[in-house]
């Protein structure tokens, strides 16, 4: 049995199916994952804080905001004004700020996150990880769905889980970027607690969003050898 967490990057959905796709995945996951871009951290703009209105007009659900952006304060204060539950920051653009930012969400009853690119050692936030409710590790290049599984990736998880049980640490680990048939097996190797899933896991598999998640856990079970709990 296995008790990873699905949590759907809702930049990735059918918005002609807003309601219909978000009623439905009420029911089935613990999370959505709302990709926040500048145009300027990464070349491209998604979803806004905006989004998350709109969301809550219809679900209860915790939201966690994947901020690639360059001014993460500017961004921080809008998300703790709108409570979003977890708030998750590029450690690339943390200079000087993670103390304060980590500070300021966890004031705010939230909770803090940092992201890693795919060249972001672990080491670089040392400093501040026994802080940390959660860790995503980026498993493709921030800013677009559809980009290449990098493999090297799954190491930083691995090495995560271990640091975790080694200095008691309370994060919990996520991997963000083509979680799919192709890479579930590798992935759930590594060990995270939150898979993202996308277009190419969940809403692209099928026109109905109820036969595209049976066809996710489906290939997730059949690549993992193990049922979802
Ligand atoms: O952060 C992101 C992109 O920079 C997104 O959360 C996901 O990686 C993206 O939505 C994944 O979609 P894919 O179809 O699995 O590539
Ligand atoms: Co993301």
């Amino acid at each position: 049995m296995s008790n990873v967490e699905f949590s759907p990057s809702l930049m990735t959905m059918d918005l002609d199916k807003f309601k219909e796709q978000i009623t439905f995945l009420n029911k089935q996951v613990g999370s959505y994952h709302i990709d926040i871009m500048d145009g300027h951290y990464v070349p491209n703009i998604t979803l806004s804080p905006w989004f998350i209105e709109e969301v809550r007009k219809i679900s209860s659900l915790p939201m966690s905001a994947h901020l690639m952006v360059k001014d993460p304060s500017f961004w921080v204060q809008q998300l703790i004004t709108l409570k979003c539950e977890w708030i998750c920051m590029h450690a690339e653009v943390l200079d000087g700020l993670a103390f304060r930012l980590i500070d300021q969400i966890q004031d705010a009853g939230l909770k803090a996150g940092v992201v890693l690119n795919p060249e972001t050692p672990i080491e670089v936030i040392f400093p501040y990880i026994e802080r940390l409710d959660k860790i995503t590790i980026m498993t493709v290049d921030p800013g677009f769905a559809g980009q290449r599984f990098i493999e090297s990736t799954l190491d930083k998880i691995t090495a995560l889980r271990e640091l975790r049980v080694e200095k008691d640490y309370r994060y919990v680990i996520e991997m963000d970027g083509s979680s799919n048939r192709q890479s579930f097996k590798r992935i759930d190797q590594a060990g995270p607690d939150i898979y993202i899933v996308g277009r190419s896991g969940l809403f692209g598999l099928d026109e109905s969003i109820e036969t595209s998640w049976d066809m996710m856990v489906q290939d997730y079970q059949e690549m993992t050898g193990k049922c979802l709990g």
